[in-house]
């Protein structure tokens, strides 16, 4: 890892270096996705079939694209029973976590004879789009399922590319199944993303897509905004630390590498305000990257975005923190909750030594869907917000309109809209030339 001084100057180089790996970036990638989702659109069930053969090296038809439940069955018995409790009892923690971001329809009193409010609807359709290229995520089919089911969407259509079996793996069919997913089918890349926006034969067009996905799914997400909505273009996975001598190195060393290890563009930084610490966790990093399974991507992510950061105080680290603006946070200082407090900028904090990332990437609660590449600035984790809708309601009783109804016409007028004016004036235009 790079060990540097923070400075205005550094933190501003560090930022350049990151948003390399934003999506943005990756224009060379462009033509090859607008030629997919243009061929699923004009050619449906057929370009799907030809672009699994092509990139996933499998055969899918019109009978077997969509999984079945011997399918569903079948995977049930693959996979450890104890694996299969572990994700029910990440389920309730999950679940619990996104029901208490319900919101309730509202509406105002009507004693002058007006009524306002809001009413919240879920979204009809959603596609979640798993991925299953390099690795497979049941943890992410729950983080995307359940809040679309506690925001009680209609029907969710979940993708995902089959292996190289044909089949789906079993532990994502069975995280699928147990958080409700409505239909499954075996098919990934830009060609999933172009399905669930336009409809094919097999796949229903849906409404929004959800998911994270590699830089094909990320373009084709992109691609399709607008004509479907989306929840964000995930970037790879980014871990920043914030810590001081009261740290452990240890467990601050194994908790950078949880990140890095997803991906060669994945981001590791420490920032902290003693240089001993930072040598001793650098050390530690050293030890443990011999002996991880993944240590070809860590090393690449290391080298590539793996930084180490001396602050000269803890208000310049969170102020540089905050320039950052990581996926996720964690905080392991002398007083975590106090720092917390002027964090602006993070997808999800992490306080105190047991509290580290992968304990929210399986199992806490909170959604492990989260802004990266910056963007903490201005967005949020997934959640039941994402799939839900909001439609105003007005009433307004003869007698309320009658009182403003001059207002309106007179707004209206202003801006030379008569047709507006007059759906207004009409409805009082005896009483008004009555009192001419
Ligand atoms: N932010 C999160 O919450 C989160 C969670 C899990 C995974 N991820 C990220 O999601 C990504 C998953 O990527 P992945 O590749 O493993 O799976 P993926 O399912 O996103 O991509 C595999 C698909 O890409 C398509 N593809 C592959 N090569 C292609 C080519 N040359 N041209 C066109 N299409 C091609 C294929 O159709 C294949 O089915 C990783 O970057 C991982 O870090 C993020
Ligand atoms: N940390 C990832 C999001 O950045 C999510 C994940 C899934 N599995 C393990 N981790
Ligand atoms: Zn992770």
């Amino acid at each position: 890892m790079r060990k540097v001084k923070l400075t205005k100057e550094s933190t501003k180089d560090i930022l350049e270096n990151l948003l390399k790996r934003s999506p943005n970036n990756y224009g060379k990638y462009e033509d090859a996705v607008t030629t997919i989702l243009a061929k699923v659109r004009a050619e449906g069930d057929a370009a799907l079939f030809e672009y699994t053969k092509e990139f996933d090296k499998v055969d899918v038809t019109k009978e077997t694209i969509r999984v079945t439940q011997e399918e569903i069955d079948e995977a049930y018995k693959l996979v450890d029973p104890s694996l299969i409790d572990v994700i029910r009892k990440a389920l309730v923690n999950i679940r619990s976590f996104h029901e208490k971001q319900l919101q309730n329809s509202w509406f105002t009193s009507t004693t002058d004879g007006t009524m306002l409010g809001q009413k919240v609807t879920a979204l009809n359709r959603v596609g979640v789009y798993v991925p299953g290229g390099k690795a497979v995520y049941p943890s992410s089919v729950l983080m995307n399922i359940v809040p679309a089911k506690v925001a009680g969407v209609d029907r969710i259509v979940m993708t995902t590319p089959p292996g190289k079996d044909g089949k789906v793996n079993p532990s994502t069919l069975v995280a699928a199944n147990e958080a409700g997913a409505d239909e499954i089918y075996k098919v990934g890349g830009a060609q999933a993303i172009g399905a669930l926006a336009y409809g094919t034969e097999s796949i229903p067009k849906v409404d929004k897509i959800v998911g994270p996905g590699n830089i094909f799914v990320a373009l084709a997400k992109k691609a399709v905004y607008g004509y479907v909505s989306i929840d964000s273009i995930a970037g790879p996975s980014e871990i920043l630390v914030l810590a001081d001598e009261t740290a452990n190195p240890h467990y601050i060393a194994a908790d950078l590498l949880s990140q890095a290890e997803h991906d060669e563009m994945a981001s590791a930084i420490l920032i902290t305000t003693s240089e001993e610490f930072a040598d001793q966790v650098d050390k530690e990093v050293i030890g443990f990257v011999e002996k991880l399974s993944r240590k070809a991507i860590i090393e690449k992510s290391l080298e590539n975005f793996g930084y180490i950061l001396i602050a000269e105080d803890m208000d310049e680290a969170i102020e540089a923190a905050n320039e950052i603006a990581s996926e996720h946070m964690e905080i392991v200082t002398r007083n975590p909750f106090e720092d917390m407090m002027k964090v602006r900028n993070a997808g999800a904090i992490f306080i105190g030594q047991y509290s580290s990332e992968p304990l929210g990437d399986y199992f806490a609660g909170p959604n492990h869907v989260l802004p990266t590449n910056g963007t903490a600035k201005f967005f949020s984790a997934l959640s039941v917000d994402d799939f839900i809708k909001k439609s105003s309601i007005v009433y307004y009783s003869r007698e309320a309109l009658k009182k403003i109804h001059k207002d309106i016409v007179q707004f209206a007028t202003s801006e030379q809209l008569t047709a507006h004016a007059n759906s207004i004036a009409v409805r009082f235009e005896d009483e008004d030339k009555e009192n001419e």
